[in-house]
């Protein structure tokens, strides 16, 4: 397994104008993330923890010190580098889902790979494959409008996962599920990141989320207060006595 760096964060500090003033939202953040991490940004709210995950994911720039994601140093980035660098190689799951309600699910799940402009065959196979990895199969054809909130976020991942990322980086992914859907879809995503050894960084303050963390790092007004790495996460931990190690497929 490739455990390379992949994530390096120096001294980055992120400051926001509020009219004549500044506010900041980070301060002198100093961390690094390795290939195949299972990783949350826990914190109380207002702590930074989307700051940082937006300037990761290149949907913003630091004001002082650097990121390089991927060797790239997001700071450098002209506005195509950083929508190249997103399209091709970081997967995204917001809270709210984001699917495109007159589209499929389908093509909802195949759109990235539009915008990658993967030939259409490949593109059937990769997005059916997408769909089987996270249980939804039967539901290639529906609408957004017609999911549950636990369908609608495994479409979510289905999506981001469809064009095998790098890194996904998934923002209170569980913010508007039930325990049962909240559970089912960490699930999923603990299996893809075992079976891809995709990098997954969550912004969660949810105890559900933190319970399947390998690695938690906690902010505190925009500081890095703490940096643990846990050796049983409880929730993998039960989740493997459950299922003897194995998970069940229709995750
Ligand atoms: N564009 C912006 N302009 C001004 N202030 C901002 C902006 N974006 C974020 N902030 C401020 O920066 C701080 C950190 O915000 P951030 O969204 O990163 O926190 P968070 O830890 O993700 O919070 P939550 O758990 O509530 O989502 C907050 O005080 C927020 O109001």
């Amino acid at each position: 397994m490739d455990n390379s760096n992949i994530i390096t964060i120096n001294g980055l500090t992120k400051k926001f104008p509020i009219g004549d003033r500044e506010f900041t939202a980070l301060s002198n953040v100093t961390l690094s993330f390795t290939r195949g991490e299972f990783t949350g940004l826990v914190g109380p709210s207002g702590s930074g923890k989307t700051t940082l995950l937006n300037i990761i994911g290149s949907l913003d720039i630091p004001t002082k010190g650097s990121a390089t994601v991927l060797g790239h140093s997001i700071k450098e980035l002209s506005h195509s580098q950083a929508s190249q660098l997103r399209n091709k190689s970081l997967g995204f799951i917001f809270q709210t889902y984001n699917l495109l309600p007159v589209y499929t699910v389908f093509e909802n799940v195949e759109f990235p790979l539009l915008l990658l402009k993967t030939p259409a065959r490949e593109r059937n196979k990769m997005v059916l494959q997408a769909l089987e990895a996270v249980g939804l199969t039967d539901k290639a054809q529906s609408r957004p409008s017609q999911l549950s909130g636990g369908e609608s976020q495994r479409v979510a991942i289905a999506r981001a996962m469809v064009k095998s990322p790098e890194i996904v980086l998934a923002d209170e992914p569980t913010a508007n599920l039930d325990a049962k859907n909240s559970h089912h879809i960490l699930q999923t995503m603990v299996k893809l990141n075992r079976e891809f050894n995709t990098t997954f960084i969550f912004a969660s303050h949810d105890e559900k989320v933190i319970g399947y963390l390998r690695r938690k790092i906690s902010l505190d007004d925009g500081r890095v207060v703490a940096d643990e790495y846990i050796e049983r996460p409880v929730h993998l931990a039960r989740m493997e006595t459950n299922y003897g190690g194995e998970m069940p497929c229709s995750l």
